[in-house]
């Protein structure tokens, strides 16, 4: 196993991300967000956008798992090769691209843009699923990791209000790569449990980097205003 993911075993990536059009979209935000989780003791990073995995990549010494989202179409985590290759060309470690079975903008396949990912930059690739189906796809193709992340996000995934753990420890047991539970995991609980079941790591967004959804799970608690 390479030293990057074997220093993931066991451990929380925390994904640092903000959306298009909220206060914290700013490259320099997510390098500070990045540096506070390394601080609670994340092992990993994951970032989105060029000029924030270079910022993050300068900041921290930690594997760094990089994605691009770009373009409106069903396909947008690093839909491309050329969006691989950049995403690579920021010194991010890993290079997280979407590895559902539906065609990318480019028309290539997963196998040939990892290949290419392999043979031109040497960095690794993780393959974001929504099914069992495209974890054992995604393997085969060639894939160093395999993520849990599109689980629910695809019309035909299963959908629910938490991580899918089935997936999660039915992908580990199978795969002859790891497994890292991503998604929807927003308890301490939920990501230990992600672990127990079989993942060789564990990624945290939202829960842990994106307060005006944490707000919200506050602000719905608390009610209606009393008059
Ligand atoms: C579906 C999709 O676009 N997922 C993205 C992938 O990078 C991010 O928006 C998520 O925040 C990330 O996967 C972490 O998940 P959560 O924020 O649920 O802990």
């Amino acid at each position: 196993m390479s030293p990057v993911l074997a220093a993931l075993r066991g451990r929380l990536v925390v994904s640092c991300q903000a959306y298009p059009g909220e206060p914290m979209r700013h490259p320099d935000t997510m390098r500070r967000v990045a540096q506070a989780v390394a601080a609670g003791g994340a092992a990993g990073i994951r970032a989105q956008g060029l000029e924030d995995l270079r910022l993050i990549r300068a900041a921290l010494d930690l594997p760094l798992i990089g994605l691009w989202k770009d373009g409106d179409g069903d396909v947008f985590i690093t839909p491309t090769l050329d969006h691989a290759l950049a995403v690579a060309g920021t010194g991010a470690d890993v290079v997280a691209l979407d590895a559902t079975g539906r065609p990318r903008p480019d028309g290539r396949t997963l196998a040939e843009i990892v290949r290419a990912v392999h043979e031109r930059t040497g960095r690794l690739v993780m393959a974001d699923v929504s099914t069992y189906e495209e974890g054992v796809a995604a393997a085969e193709a060639g894939a160093d990791v395999v993520g849990t992340t599109l689980a629910g996000y695809t019309p035909y995934s299963r959908t629910g209000p938490g991580p899918d753990l089935d997936l999660v420890a039915r992908l580990s047991t199978d795969l002859p790569v790891p497994v890292i539970a991503e998604g929807r995991i927003h308890t301490p609980g939920q990501a230990a449990e992600a672990l127990l079941r079989g993942a060789h790591a564990v990624v945290v967004g939202t829960a842990i980097t994106h307060p005006t959804t944490v707000t919200r799970w506050f602000t719905e608690a608390c009610g209606e205003p009393v008059r």
